[in-house]
């Protein structure tokens, strides 16, 4: 059988998640409309007909502001060195640009250390008129000698199998690692604190997002339910407020949104509790980021 691994790397926001997701026909990494949604390096498992690929999802690559940046940036450069293929993912909406371009100057130094296939997905095909296309992937030929370039939608699934079948292709003979019904390597309370995560993500702007964290304190499985006692970390008095929301209106629309989800994905009855605290400048603390686990 084929086995290996594929590291699936660009700028924020290109929807890299939403593919992960999409190969695995799985949800497992989380997905917002904000910038660096994924904060450490995700682990997916697919099984397809004849290989078992391990895609590994990377934090995008931005400009780093914070000692959390800076770590997000380090997971994904080191999460190159792992992996046997590389994606970069680019929009079809867009030309290339300053994001992307940093981003294929880091491929370039990796396959100079090591060859291996670097596969282009242009994502987003779905918002673009198909006669855009071939230009693009003109202008990106001109940039990287890719050995493949896939347009793809991962909201719409289209051209994801063929995606599939080249990476299968791409792929060296070897052995599973895993067990047939593994999906991830995330434990059910990192799955937990990432799905508040994202509902937070959906609900809120500007630099909430940034400066939230989820720490799991109670997580208590009986034959019955789950019980998750959770702790939002933020930064300011104000985000807390922001977060919680006239008469906790907000904390509770994520909190039901997130109990959901957990419920499907446990296949269990999941009672939740959600706290917010204000520590200062956590994204700084080498401590508070140890425990999370950035
Ligand atoms: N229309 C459309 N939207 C997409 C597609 N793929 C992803 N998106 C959207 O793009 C946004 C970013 O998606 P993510 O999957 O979180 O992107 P990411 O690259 O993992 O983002 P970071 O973790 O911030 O680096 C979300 O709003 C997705 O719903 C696509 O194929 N078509």
């Amino acid at each position: 059988m084929k086995f290996g691994s594929v590291a699936i790397i660009g700028r924020s926001n290109v929807g890299k998640s939403t593919l992960l997701n999409r190969l695995l026909k799985e949800k497992i990494a989380i997905v917002s409309d904000k910038p660096q949604t994924t904060r450490t390096r995700i682990l997916g498992v697919a099984h397809v007909e004849g290989a078992q690929i391990v895609f590994l999802d990377t934090p995008g690559f931005h400009e780093p502001h914070h000692l959390l940046n800076r770590r997000m940036v380090r997971t994904t450069l080191d999460t190159f060195d792992d992996a046997d293929v590389l994606y970069v993912v680019v929009e079809a909406t867009a030309q290339p640009g300053p994001g992307d371009l940093a981003v294929i100057e880091h491929v370039k130094q990796a396959v100079a250390k090591q060859a291996r296939p670097v596969v282009l997905v242009i994502n987003k095909v779905d918002l673009v008129n198909k006669s855009r296309l071939l230009p693009l992937m003109e202008q990106y030929l001109r940039i990287f000698p890719w050995t493949e370039i896939v347009p793809v939608s991962a909201e719409t699934a289209d051209n994801v199998d063929r995606l599939l079948s080249v990476t299968v292709s791409l792929l060296a003979e070897g052995e599973a690692t895993f067990g047939d019904d593994v999906v991830t390597d995330q434990s059910m309370r990192t799955l937990a604190a990432e799905l508040i995560r994202e509902k937070i993500l959906q609900q809120t702007y500007e630099e909430v997002p940034h400066s939230v964290a989820v720490e799991i304190e109670e997580f208590i499985e009986t034959k019955k339910l789950t019980k998750i006692g959770a702790v939002v970390l933020v930064e300011k008095e104000s985000q807390k407020g922001i977060l919680i929301g006239k008469h906790g209106e907000r904390l509770k629309l994520v909190g039901t949104a997130a109990r959901e989800d957990m419920e499907r994905l446990f296949g269990m009855k999941v009672f939740l509790k959600v706290w917010v605290k204000v520590r200062e400048s956590w994204r700084e603390d080498e401590q508070t980021l140890a425990e999370l686990g950035y």
